[in-house]
């Protein structure tokens, strides 16, 4: 028999595929045999007691953990390029390509000491982009994407440093949107935030689904009721 429609639909939704993956820090195990799929165009929250390895597993979605001395890995995970399921951890994928595609936004705002301007336009300098209107461009959709433009258009050549907690938040957001990635991860995103910049973020993450496939670690189970579409609780139980 061949594949059933039902499969092949269900395939065609997935954006990553995670294997059997082993993650160990030293010699200590901690993720053992993960298989996971996520949906494309959705909100995933990863949720589970601290200690359980949910920061460590977005690391292995981006391969931010191989810096990481005595930290090793084992299994696949494949995320969807242009219709082709392509190994991120292979010899031929580029890590550029997959910084690129794969934002990453941290729990505490992480904002370069530089202009609001520069920050949300450093991957575009990185990526190599040298056309200051195009540049100009794409800073001003990154900010109106992560809901900061019309706070900050006045005032994009001062110090990011200026800015409030939640407004540095969603300057890292924009940060991580320029390369308009396909995949978001999101560490504890709104844990150092006050409820009101929170919920900004909340709500941003609600439009971004459209563009991206958001996986976002959170312990606000009240956040995740609001805004995850999939749960997945760690430790993972086979
Ligand atoms: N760089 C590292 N070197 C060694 N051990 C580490 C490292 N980073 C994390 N760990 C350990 O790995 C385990 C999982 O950590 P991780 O941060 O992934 O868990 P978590 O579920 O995200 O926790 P939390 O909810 O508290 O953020 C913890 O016991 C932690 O101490």
């Amino acid at each position: 028999m061949p594949c059933t429609t039902h499969e092949t639909m269900k395939e065609n939704h997935i954006k990553i595929k995670v294997r059997s993956l082993d993650f160990w820090y030293q010699n200590r195990q901690i993720l053992e045999h993960v298989s996971l799929d996520f949906t494309r165009h959705t909100i995933t929250a990863i949720v589970g007691p601290s200690g359980t390895g949910k920061s460590t597993f977005l690391t292995t979605l981006n391969r931010l953990w191989e810096n990481i001395p005595d930290a090793q890995m084992k299994g696949r995970v494949e995320i969807e390029f242009d219709g082709t399921f392509r190994d991120i951890y292979a010899r031929s994928f580029s890590l550029t390509q997959l910084r690129r595609s794969v934002g990453m936004v941290f729990q505490t705002p992480n904002p370069l000491s530089m202009s609001i301007y520069k920050n949300v336009a450093f991957p575009l300098k990185l990526a190599g982009y040298k056309n200051r209107k195009e540049v100009g461009n794409k800073v001003e959709k990154a900010l109106k994407q992560a809901y900061l433009w019309e706070e900050v258009k006045d005032r994009l050549h001062e110090k990011a440093s200026c800015l409030s907690g939640g407004q540095q938040q969603r300057l890292c957001i924009a940060r991580a949107l320029i390369l308009e990635p396909e995949v978001l991860l999101l560490d504890e995103p709104t844990s150092s935030l006050d409820q009101n910049a929170g919920r900004i973020i909340e709500t941003l993450l609600l439009d971004l689904r459209e563009r991206c496939t958001i996986i976002i670690v959170s312990h606000y189970l009240d956040q995740v009721g609001r805004i995850a579409d999939t749960v997945m609780e760690f430790p993972l139980k086979s």
